[in-house]
Parts: C-alpha cells; sequence; structure tokens
C-alpha cells in the first residue's frame, strides 16, 4: 500500500496542528511520501515529462535573460507590499502558462462515477504506472509568500525579542496577532492565456458567487509547493493536455459524510485515516510538480486501464473545509 503510518500521521498532524485552516488553504495536497514512489519508478515511458521539463526550463532560462518578458505578471504584483525576485517572476510566468501544442491527447471528461461529484476525469487509453496523464492548469495562481516573509521576519526579529522562547509569546495577545498578521500575504496571479472578461475579484476566488451557483476557484486548487497553488478554471474545459483540475478524490464522499459533527464520536485522528487509507487505495493518480515546481503534471500512481476514472487524493484539509 503507499499509505505509510507516516503519511497518515503527516496528514494527522497537519490537520491538528490548525484545526480550522480558512478558506485560503483549502487545496488539493500532494502527499511527498507517494511522489518518491513514482520518482523511483523508471518507466521508459516518461518521454512526456521529460520534454515538458527541458521546454519549462529552456524557457526559464530566456525570461531571466530577457526580463522584459518578466513585464506582465510584476504589472500584477503592483499593490503587493513585497518585491518580488526575477526567480519568483519567472516561475510564476511559467506556472501561470499553459503551454501550446502539448504531446497530452489521453484524457477526456465526463459525467463522474462518484454520485453528486459532477465531472470527472477519464483515460482514453491504457496508461502504464509513473507516466504523465495530462498537466494541471495554472489559470490562476494562488501565492502564499508567508513562509518567506515569516523566515525574514524571524532574522529580523531575533535580536529584539527571543521567539524562540516560546513562554515569552502570549498567543492570545493581539497584538502578537496582529503583528503575525501584517507580513502575512496572500496574492492571485492570473495566467495572461485567461480574458480579462473570465478573470474573478478577489472575493470569487475564495469565496465563489453564491447567486450562480459558482464554487470557489479554491476548491479547484492543488498545492505546488510552500508558496505556490495552481487554480484551474472549470469553464477552461478543452484542452486534454491541461485537465488535471477535473480528477476527482474517489473517497471525499466519506469526509463530507462523516465530516467534523462526527469527531466527538469516533475521533478526529480515526476520520482522516480511514478517509486517507481509503481515498489512497481508490486512487490511480498523483498531482506532482515537474521541472521543479515549474508546472504541475497529474502522473499515473498504479496502471490505468482506458475508460477507467482518474482520481487522487485531495488530503484531509480539503474534505475538513469543504463547503460543497
Ligand atoms: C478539482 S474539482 C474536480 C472536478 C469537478 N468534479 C468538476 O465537475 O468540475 C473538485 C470538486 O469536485 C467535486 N468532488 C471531487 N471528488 C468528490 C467526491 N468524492 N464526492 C463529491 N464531490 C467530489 C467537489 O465539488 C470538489 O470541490
Amino acid at each position: 500500500s503507499l499509505v505509510t503510518p507516516s503519511s497518515v500521521l503527516f496528514c494527522a498532524s497537519a490537520f491538528i496542528l490548525n484545526p480550522l485552516p480558512s478558506a485560503h488553504h483549502r487545496t488539493i495536497s500532494i502527499h511527498h511520501s507517494s511522489i518518491d514512489s513514482i520518482n523511483n519508478d523508471h518507466s521508459n515511458n516518461d518521454s512526456a515529462a521529460a520534454q515538458i521539463s527541458r521546454t519549462l526550463q529552456d524557457i526559464e532560462k530566456d525570461l531571466l535573460a530577457n526580463p522584459s518578458k518578466l513585464q506582465p505578471i510584476l504589472e500584477q504584483h503592483d499593490d503587493d507590499d513585497r518585491e518580488p525576485t526575477p526567480n519568483e517572476l519567472a516561475k510564476e510566468t511559467l506556472l501561470s502558462t499553459r503551454l501550446p501544442n502539448l504531446p497530452l491527447n489521453r484524457t477526456c471528461t465526463g459525467p463522474s462515477t462518484i454520485e453528486g461529484a459532477g465531472r470527472g476525469l477519464f483515460a482514453m487509453e491504457d496508461i502504464a504506472k509513473g507516466e504523465l496523464i495530462t498537466c494541471y492548469p495554472g489559470d490562476a495562481l494562488l501565492c502564499d509568500y508567508s513562509e518567506l516573509e515569516e523566515e525574514d521576519f524571524d532574522e529580523d526579529d531575533e535580536e529584539e525579542e527571543d521567539f524562540d522562547d516560546e513562554e515569552d509569546i502570549d498567543f492570545e495577545d493581539d497584538d502578537y496577532c496582529d503583528e503575525e498578521a501584517d507580513y502575512i500575504e496572500e496574492v492571485v496571479l492570473w495566467g495572461e492565456h485567461v480574458d480579462a472578461t473570465d478573470r474573478l475579484e478577489e472575493d470569487e476566488v475564495f469565496d465563489g458567487i453564491v447567486d450562480k451557483d459558482l464554487p470557489p476557484l479554491t476548491s479547484y486548487a492543488a498545492t505546488v509547493d510552500d508558496v505556490y497553488s495552481v487554480m484551474g478554471m472549470p469553464i477552461l474545459d478543452n484542452n486534454p493536455a491541461y485537465y488535471g483540475h477535473f480528477a476527482n478524490d474517489g473517497a471525499g464522499h466519506i469526509a463530507i459524510q462523516t465530516g467534523v459533527a462526527d469527531a466527538a464520536r469516533r475521533g478526529i485522528e480515526e476520520i482522516i485515516s480511514s478517509y486517507v487509507s481509503e481515498s489512497v487505495e481508490l486512487s490511480n493518480a498523483r498531482h506532482k510538480p515537474i521541472a521543479d515546481g515549474l508546472h504541475l503534471g497529474t502522473f499515473a500512481s498504479k496502471d490505468i486501464k482506458k475508460g477507467e476514472e482518474v482520481m487522487v487524493t485531495y488530503g484531509p484539509d480539503y474534505w475538513m473545509t469543504f463547503e460543497g
């Protein structure tokens, strides 16, 4: 099984440490222990992933050598407090780009086999374990610079206050919370390919549009790393090379049905660990960074037969805060 005690513990501790994650963090998470098993799987059929990696790295070099090409993404940072570095801008440009003509015509969308899950992603041919199935589009990027800022913050303040000594900190103290809130910065950036008329207001990204029954765009977010999550737009649905955002989670309903309301009886750890076991058992794919995080791909974690629904594990944080 791909579920190791440490992966369950990781998921459990992530939830316990952050029992009320904000809507901003409702992203599909990546299970790192499983990623290793894909990396170590020397399938000789990874040419599409390798090709895309090389293309991305070439474009990254070109962007860094021609800073004017970073201008469109830099302009979107106009209102930010912090100045992004050229490397960050190049990465953001690539994460929010849909590369043209990718050799990935392996999937289609259709009604999910999971009741109430809407559309799902289906294999149009047999796909071997380890192969790239499709990419996850970064139509919009969610950038959370707080991790980076925290490092700066800790360094800056080390001499003034001893943050290592937890007894000195009163976590209930309003000033402490305000001080922390000040340097947390979340930014939404749009890919150039997304029409101005399709771009959502920031509150619509996080809350959806209730009248139009439009879910938050964050429910289509998948984690790339500590800073970036990519959000695919469900209306951009005609490119099989970028269909990763249509993969459902086979066991999501378990967490929805039992949910936090049942926590007193079963215990939150048990709910989380049974969800993770079932979801991983039912899943046949994983979202995984390509080219050191310049893109996100959806890779087969098991052999997939033509016609099968492609499913991934979103992680407990996603479902524990799900309001659909
Ligand atoms: C990343 S999108 C997947 C594509 C989506 N099904 C669609 O029709 O566009 C995530 C959303 O799919 C739905 N979903 C995924 N797995 C599900 C499950 N097991 N049960 C119910 N809904 C699910 C939820 O609405 C979730 O917020």
